[in-house]
């Protein structure tokens, strides 16, 4: 496209970015990089302005002020031809209910220029087993999976997916990964939100934590808020019970502990970091008192 020169490795570029809506401030002077390719996970806590942003992002919002670059156009200059080059899945879908799978698939693949193949699409959504049941009888979780076939249907370039797995049961969500995980070998951008941090830190090549609409920090889920230099704490147990130390040595402690115990079994060790959801806490509660 004539319009991606010098964004060919960026999908998403935002400066500035605000949204007000009469006297609160949704979305403060973001500032946002996704490159193409990558899985990004805007992370943040109910009210930081993740719905407002993406929904300015996808074109569905008008923002006050910034700039803003999607697949190399600016979204309220887009027209069909970028509509075709991006798949939204929204928090809620729109209401079918006497349509199968099938024919709900079918019936919108007629939208796209270059639809992906509709078996295929019920098959990467895990539905092959529902294709004829209407999707007013699919479960929560069989519903969000055809959402989810609908956003990927056109083929996207880059696609936006709002909390995809809220109400997923356990296998349900790792199926679910394992499509997203899909997306990705084949090139598909990602940007998705979502309360859950294991989901992020599964899927998300970069989170970004957004609080109070401002982007607080971006990094890999490894390294959010210092995870990767802070302290372990090893546990184990005798005949006393359980203990616990933490350390910024933790290979040593394990040394020292394998000689208390004659060089054996250390009973019920264990090395922890804080997880993603320590730091992400961590982070929003710092910023709370700010
Ligand atoms: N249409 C609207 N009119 C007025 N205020 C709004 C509107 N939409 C959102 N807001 C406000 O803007 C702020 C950001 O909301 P937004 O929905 O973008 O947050 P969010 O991070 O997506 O939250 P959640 O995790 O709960 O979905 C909130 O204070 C919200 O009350």
């Amino acid at each position: 496209m004539g319009t991606d020169t010098g964004t060919a490795d960026i999908a998403i570029r935002a400066r500035g970015l605000r949204k007000a809506y009469q006297d609160v401030v949704a979305v403060d002077r973001l500032d946002l990089e996704v490159r193409r390719g990558e899985i990004f996970a805007l992370l943040g806590p109910n009210g930081a302005g993740k719905t407002t942003a993406t929904e300015i992002l996808e074109g569905y919002r008008d923002r006050d002020d910034g700039e803003l670059s999607v697949l190399g156009v600016d979204p309220r200059r887009a027209g069909s031809d970028w509509r075709q080059r991006i798949g939204i899945v929204l928090q809620q879908s729109g209401d079918f209910d006497l349509l199968t799978v099938e024919e709900v698939l079918r019936h919108f693949a007629r939208y796209y220029r270059t639809p992906r193949d509709v078996d295929e699409v019920i098959e990467a959504v895990g539905l092959g087993g529902k294709r004829r049941s209407r999707t007013g009888l699919l479960s929560g979780g069989q519903r969000r999976r055809l959402d989810v076939g609908l956003g990927i249907l056109g083929s996207p370039e880059l696609l936006f997916l709002d909390e995809p797995t809220t109400g997923f049961d356990p296998e349900v969500r790792r199926q679910f990964w394992d499509l997203v995980d899909g997306l990705r070998a084949g090139g598909t951008t990602v940007l998705l939100t979502t309360h859950y941090l294991d989901e992020a830190e599964h899927l998300a090549d970069r989170v970004g934590v957004i609080h109070r609409g401002r982007l607080v920090e971006v990094n890999t889920p490894a390294r959010l808020g210092g995870r990767q230099q802070a302290g372990a704490v090893v546990g184990w147990t005798d005949a006393e019970g359980p203990h616990s130390i933490a350390t910024n040595e933790p290979t040593r402690t394990v040394r020292e502990l394998a000689a208390r115990f004659g060089g054996g079994e250390i009973p019920e060790l264990t090395i922890s970091r804080p997880t993603l959801e320590d730091v992400y806490l961590h982070m929003i509660e710092g910023e709370g008192q700010s």
